[in-house]
């Protein structure tokens, strides 16, 4: 049985992952590939249990330290459990965030360098990257009007925070995929959702044929 893809969806607040995630893995679907869909922070029961405590709560109720272990942690149960396995037995995966959302939001604040992050991945998770990224890329004021209309006003506790700090994320991102322009595929998350779909289809397109 040869090993499945891999596939993470990335970007800030409100570009469309989610919805995208759900269309891609339909749209692959219906070209007969076995595709599991599945997100982060969460995607097997201790990791969807991990969510809870990380997204909820004051805005100072986790240090970036033990905020970055908890991320950590739910990724390491939700590698061994969900997304391990999917992989080994020939499923395509498709990720609504990965450890490239920790490298960007627990990585900005100055406290952990990209290597910290880099490490409690190894620890946890043995390294596991995805075969692909798909970075989903709007412009922040747009991305923030999509996600408030959504949240009405009630963004989660990282969601909310200010503008400085998802402007730094969004950077961060592109420093990313800058320097891995192998794994990443910079999206333009504008348009319709047809519209998006059909970019993201067209960067698997090498896997389609
Ligand atoms: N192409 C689009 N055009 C307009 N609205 C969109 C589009 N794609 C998604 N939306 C809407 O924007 C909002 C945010 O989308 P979605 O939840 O998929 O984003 P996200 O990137 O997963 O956000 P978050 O990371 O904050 O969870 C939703 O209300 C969704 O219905
Ligand atoms: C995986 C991951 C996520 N986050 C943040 C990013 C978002 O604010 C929330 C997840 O909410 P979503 O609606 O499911 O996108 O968590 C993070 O800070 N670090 C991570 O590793």
């Amino acid at each position: 049985m040869p090993r499945g893809r891999f596939i993470s969806l990335e970007g800030g607040e409100g570009v469309g992952k989610s919805t995208q995630a759900r269309r891609l893995a339909a749209a692959l679907q219906r070209r007969g590939l076995d595709v599991v869909l599945t997100r982060e922070p969460g995607g097997s029961e201790g990791a969807e249990a991990i969510r809870g405590l990380l997204l909820s709560g004051a805005a100072d109720r986790w240090t970036i330290r033990s905020e970055a272990l908890l991320f950590a942690a739910a990724r390491a149960d939700h590698v061994a459990r969900t997304i391990r396995p999917a992989l080994e037995a020939g499923q395509w995966v498709i990720c609504d965030r990965f450890l490239d959302s920790s490298r960007a939001y627990q990585g900005v604040g100055g406290v952990l360098a990209d290597a910290d992050i880099l490490a409690l991945h190894d620890v946890g998770s043995e390294g596991l990257l995805p075969d692909r990224t798909l970075l989903l890329r709007l412009p922040l004021g747009e991305s923030s009007a999509r996600a408030s209309l959504r949240d009405e006003g009630e963004a989660d506790r990282i969601g909310g925070r200010e503008t400085m700090f998802h402007r730094a994320v969004a950077e961060a991102f592109e420093r990313f995929a800058d320097a891995e322009p192998a794994r990443f595929h910079r999206i333009d998350a504008d348009g319709t959702p047809e519209d998006v779909e059909a970019r993201l289809c067209a960067a698997l397109a090498d896997w389609l044929v």
